[in-house]
């Protein structure tokens, strides 16, 4: 994803990437002239408006204390979170503007609102959520599967069952089943390019940097008439 940021944000006249931050410092080819800092030199980032953070729970608690410490905005899709990190990242919005999403695709989240509609209308169906990803993935189920799970205990008051695979270079496929006497309902969403991802969070963060403290969220931000 950090490949994917520094690429398609060089190609965008709004940004201007100051720093980028890998676990060990080393730098991807995309980062080209910007300086890229080790994790535990964060710190040292020079001045920003926005972080954005696609790394692994073990750095996020660095990169929202920077933010906080800065008076900066921070955008996250790092998933995997503890109910302890979205506790801070709650409090932090009481500051600075935060927005974490599991998924930065506008089909993920107009399926979210599809599901709890489909949820609420069904109550007594089995309800089932099922993810495929690419090997690389830690954690499961993934970030989107959790998200349109609790849009299924939204709308029928309890959550569904978790299905996980993890092959070849899958972007990221996300399947809620619904399955009543003789019929089944499934809402299907498919990436194709991890690139949606990267810009849907660019995006955000150009909107966010203009906002003031709160949890901001990315179907509000992005889609604001898609319903709720
Ligand atoms: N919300 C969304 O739309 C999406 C979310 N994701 C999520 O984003 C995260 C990253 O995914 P992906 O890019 O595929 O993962 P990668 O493993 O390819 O990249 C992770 C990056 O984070 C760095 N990193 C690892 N540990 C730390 C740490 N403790 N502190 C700071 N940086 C660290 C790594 O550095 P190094 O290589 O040096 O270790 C690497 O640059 C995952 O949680 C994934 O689920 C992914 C796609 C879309
Ligand atoms: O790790 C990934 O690749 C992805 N992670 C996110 C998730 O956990 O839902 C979003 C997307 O599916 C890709």
């Amino acid at each position: 994803m950090g490949r994917a940021l520094l690429r398609l944000a060089a190609e965008d006249a709004r940004l201007f990437v100051v720093a980028a931050v890998t676990g060990s410092g080393r730098a991807p080819e995309e980062a080209r002239d910007t300086p890229v800092l080790a994790a535990d030199a964060l710190a040292k980032a020079p001045p920003f408006d926005v972080a954005i953070d696609f790394s692994q729970p073990a750095g996020f608690e660095a990169v929202l204390g920077l933010c906080q410490e800065r008076g900066a905005a921070l955008v996250s899709g790092t998933t995997g979170l503890s109910a302890d990190q979205f506790a801070a990242l709650d409090a932090a919005g009481r500051r600075i503007p935060v927005l974490w999403a599991a998924n930065f695709s506008a089909g993920v989240a107009v399926l979210a609102e599809l599901v709890r509609q489909a949820a609420a209308a069904l109550p007594g169906w089995d309800a089932d959520v099922v993810e495929a990803h690419h090997v690389h993935k830690k954690d499961a189920p993934s970030g989107t599967a959790l998200q349109l799970g609790a849009a299924v205990a939204a709308g029928r008051g309890r959550g569904p069952a978790y299905a996980s695979l993890r092959a070849g270079d899958i972007v990221g496929e996300h399947t809620v089943q619904l399955a009543g006497p003789g019929e089944r309902l499934e809402l299907i969403h498919r990436a194709t390019n991890r690139d949606i991802f990267a810009r849907g969070a660019l995006e955000a963060a150009l909107r966010l940097a203009r906002l003031g403290p709160g949890r901001h969220e990315f179907g509000r931000l992005m889609l604001p008439g898609a319903g709720r």
